[in-house]
């Protein structure tokens, strides 16, 4: 059985003071025990965050990470340096670090490989641009991302991956896809770690979708057999929106 995770990616927004005020606001009613809420903040604010929601049901992760672990890389961060901090999870190779950091899919297997290396859960990201959705080039596209980013991993390391299906056309755009289109691509991800790896492994990966999620449509997605959860930009940006993500995904009672 694989636990829903709602996974916010701040991008790049907030000060501490506004990411303490937000958690803060957060935790004054108690989350959900179903589903696994994971903020994702920019580098300056991981250490208040960490500490801030030690022993509450939220976790922190970054928003990228750099495969070694120390050197001359002016302005990185490493994996022993998240660790070190309490971060728990780290997003990696987001269609914005792609297109405007010209992250390339070796560039994301490295990131993946060093952040299970030392202990941090990596969310991937994949997705098609809209020309190449147009082109019919979707499952290719898909499928060669997912296999650059994961080949060299064992099983064990694998199950502990979670992807993020994140069409980049839909983020930030209000032009979210379809819950059954996501669904078609998100069951190719699967299949392809199927394919790569064995059906009992693909079985314990988590899929998310991401694009234009909010309270009103994420039920939609986690509806679908094959989606596990959400990356969520705008709508994790305030207390109550992100709160509304988690509660319409958990089943406890209200
Ligand atoms: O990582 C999150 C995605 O880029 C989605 O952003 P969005 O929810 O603002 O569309």
């Amino acid at each position: 059985m694989r636990k829903p995770i709602i996974a916010g990616n701040w991008k790049m927004h907030k000060t501490v003071a506004e990411a303490e005020g937000f958690l803060q606001q957060l935790m004054e009613e108690a989350l959900p025990h179903d589903v696994e809420a994971v903020i994702c903040a920019p580098f300056v604010t991981l250490q208040a965050l960490v500490i801030q929601s030690a022993g509450r049901f939220v976790s922190i992760g970054a928003q990228n990470v750099h495969w070694e672990a120390e050197g001359a890389f002016t302005g990185e961060i490493s994996v022993p340096m998240l660790q070190s901090l309490g971060v728990s999870y780290v997003i990696i190779g987001h269609s914005e670090r792609r297109q405007y950091f010209q992250e390339s899919d070796e560039m994301v297997r490295l990131k993946t490989k060093a952040s299970l290396d030392g202990g941090l859960t990596p969310i991937v990201c994949v997705g098609e641009s809209l020309e190449e959705r147009e082109n019919g080039e979707t499952a290719s596209v898909i499928q060669k991302q997912v296999q650059q980013a994961l080949f060299d991993l064992s099983t064990h390391e694998v199950e502990r991956v979670v992807i993020a299906y994140e069409p980049i056309w839909a983020i930030g755009t209000g032009q979210a896809s379809t819950a059954e289109d996501a669904q078609e691509v998100c069951q190719l991800i699967r299949q392809t770690i199927a394919a790569l790896w064995n059906l009992e492994v693909a079985d314990q990966v988590r899929v998310q979708y991401g694009g234009s999620v909010k309270p009103d449509n994420i039920r939609t997605y986690l509806d679908q057999p094959d989606i596990d959860g959400a990356l969520v930009g705008g709508a994790s940006l305030t207390a109550a929106s992100y709160r509304a993500l988690l509660s319409a995904v958990s089943s406890e009672v209200k």
